[in-house]
C-alpha cells in the first residue's frame, strides 16, 4: 500500500488522458491492481449511467465468487447513502469500502477485503483516484450528448451498435439469460416541415426535445435513445421476440400521437424496426431500419413497419436500388 501516496499525481495523469470509457476501466483497474498489491481480493461496484436508479453493478472484481457469497449491493448503497458525506470508509466485519461519490449521491464503491487494512493517509489517495474516475467518465459522457435533447448523439451510435453485435452488453446475459435479440428501430417525425414552416425553429426545436423526452421516458434505462438527425431518433434495446420489440415501439408512437404539444396540437411519429444479428455492419442496420421507416411513410405515416416484413423491399436492398428520403 506505500506505493499509493507516491503515485497519486501519476495515476491522476493517467486517469484523464483516457478517451474512451473502456480504456478508462482498464486503466482504473490497473491502478487499483497496483494500490491494493497487498489485498487478496477487491471489486469496484459503479452505476455507469452516472444515475442512482440503477442498481451499481461490478466494472471488475478480483474474485466473482468472494462477492456473489458476501456483498448484498442494493443493501450496502443503501446503507451508504446513509452515511455522513464526510465519511470515506467504512469498516465492515470482513471488507472495507470506499463509497464512490457523484454530485452528492452514491453511485459505487470499492469492496476491498480485510486481508489489507487500508491506513487513512492512503485511503484518501484512492478516493482521489476514484473521484478523478468518475469525472473523467461524465467528462466523455457528456461529449456524446446531444445538447438540445440530452439524448446520445450520433457520434455515438457506431462505436454502442458494435459493441452490441460484438456482445458486450454483458450485463443483459446476467438479467435474461441468453435468450434475448436486440432491435434498432429509426424514428421520423411526421410532417415536421410543416411544423417549422408554420410555428418557427423554435417551436420545432421544442417539438423534438419533447419527442425525445417522451421517446427516453418509455424506453427503459438499459436501452439506448440517440438523436440521429434533426427529426430522426434511433434506438437501440432489447427484446425476447419481434413481435415484442414491434408492440413496444407501437406503444410509445401511441404515447406521442396522444400527447398534445405546446402551441402545435397533436404531432405523430413514423417507425422502421430491424434486428441487430452478428453478420451485417452498422450501415446495413441501419439501412434495414430506415427501409422500414419508409414504408410506414409511404402507407400513411404514424405506424411501425418492421423490415422482416418487407419481402420486395429485401429485394431491393440485395439490388442496392431502394429509394431513401
Ligand atoms: N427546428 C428544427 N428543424 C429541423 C432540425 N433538423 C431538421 N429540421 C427540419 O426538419 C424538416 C424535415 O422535413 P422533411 O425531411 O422534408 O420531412 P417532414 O416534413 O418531416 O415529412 P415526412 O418525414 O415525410 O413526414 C426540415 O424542414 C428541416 O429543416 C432541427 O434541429 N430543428
Amino acid at each position: 500500500m506505500s506505493k499509493v501516496s507516491s503515485c497519486g499525481y501519476e495515476w491522476t495523469i493517467q486517469l484523464v488522458s483516457q478517451n474512451s470509457e473502456h480504456m478508462l476501466d482498464k486503466c482504473l483497474a490497473s491502478i487499483l491492481s497496483a494500490a491494493l498489491a497487498e489485498a487478496s481480493l477487491f471489486a469496484f461496484y459503479f452505476s455507469k449511467s452516472l444515475s442512482i436508479q440503477q442498481t451499481p453493478c461490478a466494472i471488475f472484481t478480483s474474485s466473482e465468487q468472494w462477492l456473489d457469497e458476501q456483498l448484498d449491493v442494493p443493501a450496502l448503497v443503501g446503507r451508504l447513502n446513509k452515511l455522513n458525506h464526510d465519511v470515506q470508509l467504512l469498516s465492515l466485519a470482513q471488507m472495507q469500502i470506499l463509497p464512490v461519490r457523484y454530485q452528492g449521491l452514491i453511485l459505487g464503491f470499492l469492496a476491498v477485503d480485510n486481508s489489507a487494512i487500508i491506513p487513512t493517509s492512503e485511503h484518501n489517495v484512492l478516493n482521489h483516484v476514484l473521484n478523478i474516475y468518475v469525472h473523467q467518465l461524465a467528462t466523455l459522457q457528456y461529449a456524446r450528448i446531444d445538447p438540445l435533447t440530452q439524448l446520445l448523439n450520433r457520434q455515438t451510435f457506431d462505436e454502442k451498435v458494435m459493441d452490441i453485435v460484438a456482445g458486450k452488453e454483458a450485463w443483459l446475459v446476467r438479467e435474461h439469460g441468453n435468450d434475448v435479440k436486440w432491435y434498432i428501430a429509426m424514428a421520423d417525425i411526421d410532417h415536421f416541415k410543416y411544423v417549422n414552416d408554420n410555428h418557427g425553429h423554435v417551436i420545432g426545436d421544442e417539438v423534438i426535445l419533447l419527442v425525445a423526452q417522451l421517446l427516453k421516458s418509455n424506453f427503459r434505462i438499459g436501452d439506448y435513445v440517440f438523436r440521429y438527425g434533426g427529426e430522426e431518433f434511433a434506438i437501440v434495446f432489447p427484446c425476447k421476440d419481434e413481435g415484442k420489440a414491434i408492440e413496444k415501439l407501437d406503444s410509445v408512437r401511441a404515447i406521442i400521437a396522444a400527447t398534445r404539444f405546446p402551441q402545435v396540437g397533436s404531432v405523430t411519429i413514423s417507425l422502421g424496426v430491424a434486428e441487430l444479428t452478428d453478420n451485417a455492419q452498422v450501415a446495413d442496420f441501419v439501412n434495414r431500419a430506415d427501409q422500414a421507416l419508409y414504408q410506414s411513410k409511404q402507407d400513411g405515416r404514424n405506424r411501425v413497419t418492421a423490415f422482416s416484413n418487407m419481402d420486395s423491399a429485401k429485394d431491393s436492398y440485395q439490388t442496392g436500388d431502394i429509394e431513401l428520403f
